[in-house]
C-alpha cells in the first residue's frame, strides 16, 4: 500500500447522498471488495467501518468526514465521506474543495430528493465530474427509468445508461452492461464477490440493444468521434468508448448511470470500475489556484511530486488531545520530520507524522506526494481552511468559506465536575468545527453555543454527552442576529490617558455607512497623509473592526458597514498601538450611538414537500409564519412548496407540518441571507 501509486492513477472522490439513500453500506461494500475490510458491518448493526462515532451509530446518519484508502486494479481510491444533511453543508463544502470527482448515489424508489439537490448543486458549484449509482434495486417500487428522468429533470445533468438492470425489486440478478454488452450476474453465495459474465440472455436482448443505441446516440452528441464512427455504422471499440465517456464526464458534459443494490452485495464492482475508468485523476482537473501571499499575484504550481509544495488543511480532528489535521496535497512533496511553512499565520510548523488514513486505522508514511490525501501529526497553529507550503516558494490557496451560524442555545454545565471538563470538551469541538461559535454572555455569565441549525446543536450536546460524560443543562434555541445602519454616521473620540507610568494620546473622526446587504466590513484610511505614522494604521482598523464585531443594540456583529477614517491626530511620544486601537473603537461606538442601527435576521430558503389535498394548510401555515411562497411545482402526486421564511419562526416547525399533513408532509431548510427584521 505504501508503494508508490502514480497520480494519474489516483481517484480521489467523494460519495453523495441524501440520508438513507445507502451511502455508508455503498461505501462498506467498496472497502469489502477492495480488501481493506473483512467484515460486511450493516449499518444497522451500528458497525460501519466508516460510522466510527458513536453518536454516528446511535442516529443512523453520517456527519464527519472521514477518509479512507483503498486500491482497486491499479488505482489508489481514497474516499472522502461527505454528509447527506443540510445542517452540515460545512463538511459537504469542505470535502468538495479537496476531491476531484463524485459518486452520487440515488435511492432507486425515491429518486433525486431535495437533499441530493442541494448538494448536487453544491458540486456543480465546484465543477466536480459524477457518476451516478441507483442503489436498492432490491426494494419493492425500485423503478431505475423513473430515476434516470429524475436525474434530467431534476438535476439538470444528461445521464449516460452505462448499464440497465437485469429484473426489478426482489428478481433484480444483475446488470447488462452496456459497453462491453455483457450481462452480470452476481452470486448471492458469496455477498457478491463473485460474479458472471456472459452474453446477454434472449429476453434481453431487444431491451439491450435499444439501450445500446441511446448510449451511442448520447455519446454523439458530445464526441465527433464516436459520431462520425455512429453515422458511418462502423465498429466503435470498447477502448473507444471508455476513452470518449471518460473525457465527457471530466468535461461536466455527461454522467455516467449505474445501478445495483449495495445491501445485497450487487453492482459495486463496475462502480469501481467506472471510478477509475471514468473519474478525473489530479492530472486530468484544473492546477489548482492560489495567490502569492504578499504580492498577491495569481500563482499555480503543477500537481507533480517535483514541484514546490502546496497543500491545503480541510479537517482538523482532536484525537486523544492531539490535533491530527487532513490536509490535500495539490503539488510537491511533504516529508515527516521537516518544516513548512503557513502563510495565513507567517508560521513555520513541524510536520511530526504522516499518516495515510484508512477506515479505522493509519498506517505511516515518511513521505505524501501530490495528489495525496494524508493525516498529519505535528501541527500545533494551522487550522481547517489553511494553505501548507515551503517558506521559499510561498503560496496561499483559497481560503474556504464557512457560512456563519444562525442560532444559538445557553449552556449550564450541571456539576462541578461536569464544570470543570466543560472548557476542555468545547474547546476540542471549536478546533474540530470551524461553524461552531462559543461566547460567554458579559450580561449573565452563560456559555452560548452558535451554530448552523438546532441538529448541529443537538449533536454537539449529545456528543458532549456521550463521548465526554459532559452533562449540560440546555436554554431553548435563539436566533442569531447581525446588525447594521441605514444611513451615514459619523462618530469623534480622544483618548488621553496614562496607563501604567506612560501617556497615550490619540484622536479619531470617522464615518460609518451603510454597504450592499452581503459586502460585510470594508475599511479606509483617509485622513491626510502623514496625520499620524502609518504603522499605526493597522491599530486604528483593529480597534474599529473589533468595536463592530460586538455590535451596539444587542451586542451581534455590524455587517454591512464601512469604515471611513476622516481624521486623525497625535502626539509625539505619547503614541501607542494600544492607544489608537482604543480610540478607534471609541470613535466607532460614537458613530453608532449617532446612526440608526437596527438588527438583521436570518432568513432561511424552505422546501415543503406535501400531497396535492394538504396544500392549502402548508401555505396557510408558511403565510402565518411571515414566509414568502416563492413557486410551487407539482411533482408526481405532490407539490413542492418553495418559500423564504425568518428562522426565528420556524421553531418547531416539523412537528407543526406532521400534524397539519397527517405525517405525509417533509420539508428541507438552508440559510439564505440576513435581512431586515
Ligand atoms: N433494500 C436495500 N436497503 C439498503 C440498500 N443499501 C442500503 N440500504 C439500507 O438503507 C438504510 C440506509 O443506508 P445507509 O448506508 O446508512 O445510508 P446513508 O446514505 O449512508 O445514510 P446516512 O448515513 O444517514 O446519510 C440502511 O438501513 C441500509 O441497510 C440496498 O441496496 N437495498
Amino acid at each position: 500500500m505504501s508503494k508508490k501509486t502514480p497520480i494519474s492513477q489516483i481517484r480521489n472522490i467523494g460519495i453523495m447522498a441524501h440520508i438513507d439513500a445507502g451511502k455508508t453500506t455503498v461505501t462498506e461494500r467498496i472497502l469489502y471488495y477492495t480488501g481493506k475490510s473483512h467484515k460486511i458491518g450493516e449499518v444497522h448493526d451500528g458497525e460501519a467501518v466508516m460510522d466510527w462515532m458513536e453518536d454516528e451509530q446511535n442516529r443512523g446518519i453520517t456527519i464527519t468526514s472521514a477518509v479512507t484508502t483503498c486500491q482497486w486494479n491499479r488505482s489508489l481510491i481514497q474516499i472522502i465521506d461527505t454528509p447527506g444533511h443540510v445542517d452540515f453543508t460545512i463538511e459537504v463544502e469542505r470535502a468538495l474543495r479537496v476531491l476531484d470527482g463524485a459518486v452520487g448515489v440515488f435511492c432507486a424508489v425515491g429518486g433525486v430528493e431535495p437533499q441530493s439537490e442541494t448538494v448536487w448543486r453544491q458540486a456543480d458549484k465546484y465543477d466536480v465530474p459524477r457518476i451516478a449509482f441507483i442503489n436498492k434495486m432490491d426494494r419493492t417500487g425500485a423503478d431505475f427509468f423513473n430515476v434516470i428522468d429524475m436525474i434530467r429533470e431534476r438535476l439538470r445533468a444528461t445521464p449516460l445508461m452505462i448499464q440497465i438492470p437485469v429484473g426489478s425489486e426482489d428478481r433484480f440478478s444483475g446488470v447488462i452492461d452496456l459497453i462491453s454488452m455483457e450481462q452480470i450476474t452476481w452470486d448471492d453465495e458469496t455477498l457478491g464477490a463473485e460474479f458472471s459474465k456472459g452474453p446477454i440472455e434472449p429476453d434481453m436482448e431487444t431491451k439491450a440493444r435499444e439501450y445500446r443505441e441511446t448510449l451511442l446516440e448520447t455519446l454523439s452528441e458530445v464526441d465527433d468521434t464516436i459520431m462520425e464512427k455512429y453515422l458511418g455504422e462502423e465498429e466503435i471499440s470498447i477502448k473507444e468508448l471508455q476513452s470518449a465517456i471518460r473525457s465527457a464526464t471530466i468535461a461536466r458534459e455527461l454522467v455516467p448511470v449505474m445501478c445495483g443494490t449495495a445491501l445485497k452485495n450487487k453492482g459495486i464492482q463496475p462502480l469501481l470500475n467506472a471510478i477509475e475508468n471514468f473519474l478525473p485523476s489530479p492530472k486530468d482537473i484544473p492546477p489548482v489556484q492560489g495567490i502569492h501571499p504578499h504580492t498577491e499575484k495569481p500563482m499555480e504550481f503543477p500537481p507533480h511530486k517535483t514541484a514546490p509544495l502546496s497543500a491545503l488543511i480541510f479537517k482538523v480532528s482532536m484525537i486523544e488531545g492531539r490535533k491530527l489535521s487532513f490536509a490535500r496535497i495539490y503539488s510537491g512533496t511533504l516529508k515527516a520530520g521537516e518544516d513548512v511553512f503557513n502563510p495565513t499565520l507567517k508560521k513555520k510548523e513541524k510536520i511530526s507524522r504522516i499518516l495515510k488514513m484508512h477506515a479505522n486505522k493509519r498506517e505511516r508514511v515518511e513521505e505524501a506526494y501530490a495528489g495525496d490525501i494524508v493525516g498529519i501529526l505535528g501541527l500545533k497553529k494551522s487550522s481547517t481552511g489553511e494553505t501548507l507550503c515551503s517558506s521559499k516558494d510561498q503560496v496561499l490557496l483559497e481560503k474556504m468559506e464557512f457560512d456563519k451560524p444562525v442560532i444559538s442555545i445557553a449552556i449550564e454545565p450541571r456539576t462541578h465536575a461536569d464544570q470543570e471538563k466543560l472548557e476542555e470538551v468545547l474547546e476540542k469541538f471549536t478546533i474540530e468545527d470551524p461553524t461552531l461559535k462559543v461566547k460567554i454572555d458579559e450580561d449573565t455569565g452563560q456559555t452560548i453555543l452558535s451554530g448552523m441549525g438546532e441538529l448541529h446543536l443537538e449533536i454537539i450536546i449529545s456528543r458532549m454527552k456521550r463521548e465526554f460524560k459532559t452533562d449540560v443543562n440546555v436554554g431553548s434555541p435563539q436566533v442569531v442576529y447581525r446588525e447594521s445602519m441605514d444611513a451615514p454616521s459619523t462618530g469623534h473620540a480622544l483618548f488621553d490617558r496614562e496607563i501604567a507610568g506612560k501617556q497615550h494620546f490619540a484622536e479619531i473622526s470617522l464615518e460609518l455607512s451603510p454597504l450592499e446587504r452581503g459586502k460585510g466590513i470594508e475599511f479606509s484610511f483617509q485622513a491626510p497623509e502623514e496625520s499620524i505614522p502609518e504603522n499605526y494604521i493597522p491599530a486604528v482598523e483593529k480597534g474599529a473592526r473589533e468595536a463592530l464585531e460586538s455590535g451596539f443594540i444587542k451586542g451581534y456583529p455590524m455587517v454591512d458597514t464601512r469604515i471611513t477614517v476622516k481624521e486623525a491626530s497625535c502626539r509625539e511620544s505619547q503614541s501607542s498601538e494600544l492607544g489608537f486601537s482604543v480610540c478607534a473603537s471609541m470613535a466607532c461606538r460614537n458613530a453608532m450611538e449617532q446612526g440608526a442601527v437596527y438588527l438583521l435576521q436570518p432568513i432561511m430558503d424552505v422546501e415543503v414537500l406535501v400531497p396535492d389535498n394538504y396544500m392549502g394548510e402548508a401555505i396557510g401555515d408558511l403565510n402565518t409564519r411571515g414566509g414568502k411562497v416563492e413557486s410551487i411545482e407539482p411533482r408526481n402526486d405532490i407539490q413542492v412548496i418553495s418559500a423564504t421564511v425568518p428562522l426565528a419562526k420556524m421553531f418547531g416547525y416539523s412537528t407543526a407540518l406532521r400534524s397539519a399533513t397527517q405525517g405525509r408532509g417533509t420539508f428541507s431548510m438552508k440559510f439564505s441571507r440576513f435581512d431586515k427584521e
